[in-house]
């Protein structure tokens, strides 16, 4: 039977990289997509700026939207301080089989929690289900048509505190434009544009970097 893009990135991962070493694994899926098959990780190019933002807040919690292979949740948690956890959220199951195993590869369990479900779900149950007061960061890279409903619904949850970083994938491409003009315009946002290149390819996207004011 035919196997699936996420279960070759995580052969590339087994037969590549060394378990309990994150950067292996990072290194060992952006070489299988640059040179074998295209897949939608935040990629090299920028997930250096995803690194740079990571260091800068030093999170003590992070929600991740959108898991897909575990890429960037990988990346994220490499740089964590002990004690700090990832929570990240995937709605598609075939997905969520694919991450915990490239996880575990990566030696990152305690570090993360992956739950199944959609963002609209999820968010409403962080504070009473898995004990999170507010997290440090943001990373968005889910379905792109929901980053400004959940930006919103987390605001409303007070998950948000002033401070709070939002770090949103692909502002450009594929794009959401009204998550961009709301914390672009929003008296209660600082909002920052990163310019780069979506993942493995020469094609214009970037990153945005907002700031919660509270
Ligand atoms: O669309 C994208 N990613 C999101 C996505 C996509 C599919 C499935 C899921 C299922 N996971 C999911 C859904 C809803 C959820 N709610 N809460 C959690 C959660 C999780 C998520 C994307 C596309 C491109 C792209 C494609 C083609 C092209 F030509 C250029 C660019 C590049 C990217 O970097 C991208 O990130
Ligand atoms: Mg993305």
């Amino acid at each position: 039977t035919q196997s699936t893009r996420p279960q070759r990135i995580l052969g590339a991962v087994q037969k590549n990289a060394t378990r309990g070493d994150p950067r292996s694994v990072v290194r060992a899926i952006d070489q299988y997509c640059r040179n074998q098959e295209w897949a939608m990780n935040v990629g090299d190019e920028k997930g250096c700026i995803l690194d740079s933002v990571v260091s800068e807040v030093n999170p003590a919690t992070v929600l991740e939207l959108g898991t897909y292979c575990g890429y960037s949740t990988v990346r994220i948690a490499s740089l964590l301080p002990p004690h700090a956890k990832l929570i990240t959220l995937e709605f598609n199951p075939e997905f969520a089989v694919i991450a915990r195993q490239v996880i575990a590869w990566a030696g990152l369990e305690d570090k993360i929690q992956l739950v199944e479900g959609a963002s609209g779900d999820l968010i409403p149950k962080m504070k009473e289900q898995f004990g999170v007061e507010t997290f440090d960061l943001v990373f968005l890279d889910h379905w792109k048509d929901r980053y400004l409903p959940d930006t919103k619904l987390m605001e409303e949850c007070g998950l948000l505190r002033k401070g709070s970083v939002l770090l949103a994938d692909n502002v450009i491409c594929p794009g959401t434009p009204e998550y961009l003009e709301f914390v672009r315009s929003s008296p209660r946002y600082e909002s920052q544009y990163f310019k780069s290149h979506l993942e493995y390819t020469k094609v214009e996207d970037g990153m945005e970097k907002s700031v919660f004011l509270g």
